[in-house]
């Protein structure tokens, strides 16, 4: 049937209470009520599959360690799995002596006795007793009038005291009595005090304190706004006798959706107690919520008497006893309550992130409270156990902001802003393209990837390996009379070009620009800086502070201004311990974004002649392209050796073509052998501090068994070699170093040999060899020297 066109035929309003001089609307709520929490009742009773007596134990654990101290257990009457629940957890001793076990029951004789029966051993008890005393239920349910109520009420009461005072005599078990006039919100008002005057009476010993009796006033079905439920408990909290004996006990359910107001109005109208259920589970749509009204008070700097630090545990057990879900929108226990994903919301919580720790900062200082206040989150969710990380979640609708912050947060970098409209272009591209939500991590590795940043799995075409920043002096500039000239920066440093290691040079007016220029003179990159910002990254204990830098680059155009004003532009960010390498490392990156996959032109060594640092050039080349620290003399050998090459193509020569000419020279990692070269051999050692040296050398195609003795390895082999040569071989200079590391080492042996023979002038020439052996590495390096001399053999 469609709905109604005039409802009016079909729905009665709620009547009101002509309530003229109400005072709730004007009271403030300053302390928390007395909470019962009747999950394992009223929230059990609603359940497709009641919990199980296992289920029920572990959440009443849960609610005795959320600091509730009075729980409605069971309706032990209703079934052996309820009463043997509330046995076992008395026979257990599962009940701490400040928590109250209460359980429900109808007005009728042989459950009420059953009821308390199940109690027996209990320390403290609330023995609840309820009968309808609404019209509809009165004429419905049990054909009533309200006298029969009345009636049943006082007759079921005084069997209710009676049994318990037996109890009392049997187990001490001390008890509290709560009656409910079930639907109350819809009973007349007057009839519902009448009720409780009678029960009162009917009890006879309502005191003060423990000694209160408890009259719980039911919103059973939520039938009218808030206002009016506020209304019937002020009404009543007026009229009652005796207030001072009594408790007046809240339960409202949420039909309306309004539960939680219905809870909090009726506080300030006078009650001081709520039953209710974690994340409002119960009938129908649900008891009133008691995580949420705790939390209200909690916002509004009122302790709850409750603890829900850690809220996703107690979400846990919940859902998995009721096995029902918590709505992701829940107020403080959805997963997306502390989640923005529209821009303009991320970007308020950035900004209150970052005001606020400046205000608590400053409020620490003077030793005065750190209050909250976060744009549109109105609770610290870490007081939760909950992180920050869900905050702010990223997808389509989100801006900069968001963005900005999850990077902070996770990379420890504060962008500056024209760089977070960038990266934000970056995000926006992917979350639009592949329509969905971007996680933390793939905003982080999406931010790597762009900038180069984080480690070698990142980089770039262009990566810095090793640099020395110099001061030169500037060119005279010309007259300027006392001034003192400009100090200029020099950059020289090793960077890997696609892979391949290569030192280049230049020269500017700060480390930055001299790696421009640097870059310009041998890569053809030409670039200019438009922004550079940097700053701290806090060390954690485990690390040490760093500094991180930010760069933007245009395109270096003859006219500044125009180049400054140059739409075109690519952003680097660059982090290490040294400011210096920060900044370089921020320039590559951007640098690279600039590049893209353009083609680099060939990298050349600009030789020059005598030139000292193109010597130290080509020995840096040598490191980095075959690892090999040449011994100081040999690099001047070398250096002729290129010098002499470099002639050809007018002083310049490639960084390929110089890594070749030296395996050829020194017959080092070339397939062909040497001239002279050694295929096996035994070193052994002669009594003394000798060694005999037996091995077969080739000398040419000529493959021989020598022997040779000496005080070392070295000799050993030289002296070999003078049993099948004339003249006399000698070493100059010998030297080696480790290569690698761990077991892939290997040793380097540097040797330099002079031969002297009859009819000929002295040579010297130097052999390289390497061998994870060192004895091996040496032997090699001595018979590559020899090659070189053109020794004469022995007919
Ligand atoms: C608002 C609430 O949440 S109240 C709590 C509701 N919870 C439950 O009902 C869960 C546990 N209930 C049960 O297990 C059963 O209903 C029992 C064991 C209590 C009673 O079972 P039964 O005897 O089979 O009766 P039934 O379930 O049909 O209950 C209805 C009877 O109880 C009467 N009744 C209902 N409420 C009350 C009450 N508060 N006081 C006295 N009698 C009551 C009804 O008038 C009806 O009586 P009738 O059979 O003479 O017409
Ligand atoms: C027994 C009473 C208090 C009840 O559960 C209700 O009215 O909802």
């Amino acid at each position: 049937m469609p709905m109604l066109a005039d409802p009016s035929t079909k729905y009665k309003p709620y009547t009101p209470l002509q309530l003229h001089d109400r005072q709730w609307p004007s009271k403030v709520c300053t302390k928390p009520p007395i909470w019962l929490s009747t999950d394992l009742r009223d929230g059990n009773q609603a359940l497709a599959n009641p919990m199980t007596i296992p289920q029920k134990t572990t959440f009443f654990r849960t609610v005795v360690k959320c600091g509730i101290k009075e729980i409605e257990i069971a309706y032990p009457a209703a079934s052996d799995t309820d009463f043997a629940f509330v046995r076992g957890l008395i026979e257990n001793g599962e009940v701490p002596d400040d928590v109250w076990l209460q359980v429900l029951t109808p007005a009728r004789e042989d459950l009420i006795k059953r009821t308390i029966d199940s109690l027996a051993g209990a320390k403290r008890a609330i023995l609840h007793m309820y009968n309808a005393t609404c019209p509809c239920f009165r004429e419905v349910v049990f054909g009533n009038t309200q006298e029969k109520t009345l009636e049943l009420a006082i007759k079921h009461t005084k069997i209710v005291r009676q049994l318990t005072e037996e109890a009392t005599a049997k187990y001490g078990t001390v008890f509290k009595y709560e009656y409910s006039p079930e639907t109350f919100s819809q009973t007349e008002p007057d009839f519902a005090i009448r009720v409780c005057e009678a029960v009162k009476t009917a009890w006879g010993k309502a005191g003060t304190g423990d000694e209160r009796i408890i009259f719980n006033l039911p919103a059973t079905v939520e039938i009218g706004p808030p206002n009016h439920y506020a209304d019937l408990i002020e009404n009543f909290h007026r009229k009652i006798t005796e207030r001072e004996k009594i408790v007046i006990s809240l339960h409202p359910h949420n039909d309306r959706g309004t539960g939680i107001a219905a809870a909090e109005l009726g506080v300030l109208a006078g009650a001081d107690r709520i039953e209710g259920c974690l994340f409002g589970n119960g009938e129908r749509t649900g008891n009133v919520d008691l995580v949420n009204l705790a939390l209200n008070l909690y916002t509004q700097g009122i302790n709850p008497g409750v603890d829900f630090s850690d809220i996703q545990t107690i979400i846990d057990i919940v859902t998995q006893c009721n096995d029902l879900p918590v709505h992701p929108r829940h107020p403080y226990a959805g997963e997306l309550v502390f989640t923005a994903f529209s821009g303009s919301h991320q970007d308020a919580v950035k900004k209150g992130f970052e005001a606020q720790k400046k205000k608590h900062a400053a409020a620490a200082a003077k030793g005065e409270p750190q209050y909250w206040d976060i744009p549109y989150l109105p609770i610290d969710p870490a007081d939760l156990g909950c992180s920050y990380e869900a905050v702010i979640r990223v997808n389509s609708q989100s801006g900069k902001g968001g963005i900005a912050y999850l990077v902070k947060e996770h990379l420890r970098l504060d962008m500056p802003r024209k760089l977070q409209i960038a990266f934000y272009q970056v995000i926006q591209a992917i979350s639009d393209r592949e329509a969905r939500e971007m996680s933390v991590d793939d905003i982080t590795t999406a931010f790597r990837n762009t900038y180069h940043y984080g480690g070698s799995k990142y980089e770039g075409r262009l990566a810095l390996r090793s640099f020395k920043i110099s001061s030169e002096p500037a060119a005279d500039l010309g007259d300027r009379g006392d001034e003192a000239p400009d100090e200029r920066r020099r950059f020289d440093g090793t960077i890997s070009v696609d892979g391949v290691l290569r030192v280049i040079r230049g020269d500017g007016n700060g480390p930055l620009s001299a790696l421009l220029a640097a870059l310009h003179t041998h890569l053809d990159i030409d670039l200019a800086i438009r922004e550079y910002s940097e700053h701290a990254v806090d060390g954690t204990a485990a690390s040490y502070t760093q500094a991180a830098s930010y760069v933007e680059l245009v395109p270096s155009l003859t006219d500044v201004k125009e180049s400054r004003q140059s739409n075109e532009s690519w952003w680097g960010v660059g982090i290490d311990p040294d400011i210096a390498s920060s900044g370089l490392r921020a320039v590559l990156s951007a640098v690279n974004n600039a590049i893209g996959d353009r083609a680099l032109p060939e990298l050349k060594l600009s030789v020059g002649f005598n030139s000292l640092s193109a010597q130290s050039d080509i020995t840096d080349a040598i490191v980095n392209s075959l690892q090999l620290e040449l011994p100081r003399r040999m690099q001047t050998s070398f250096f002729e050796v290129v010098q002499r090459a470099a002639r050809a193509s007018s002083g310049q020569i490639s960084y390929d073509a110089l890594t070749d000419l030296f395996r050829q020279t020194y017959d080092f990692g070339v397939t062909k052998p040497s001239l002279i070269s050694i295929t096996s051999y035994k070193m052994e050692h002669l009594e003394g501090n000798g060694r005999q040296l037996n091995a077969e050398i080739i000398f040419g195609e000529d493959a021989r068994q020598v022997t040779g003795e000496g005080n070392g390895a070295l000799s050993a082999v030289l002296a070999a070699l003078h049993s099948q040569i004339e003249g006399t071989l000698k070493i100059r200079e010998y030297s080696e170093h480790s290569l690698g590391e761990g077991t892939e080492v290997q040793a380097a042996s540097y040797v330099e040999l002079s031969y002297d023979v009859t009819g000929r002038a002295k040579a010297t020439a130097w052999g390289v060899s390497t061998d994870t052996d060192i004895t091996a590495s040496g032997l090699k390096a001595v018979l590559r020297a020899a090659s070189r001399v053109d020794v004469v053999m022995k007919k």
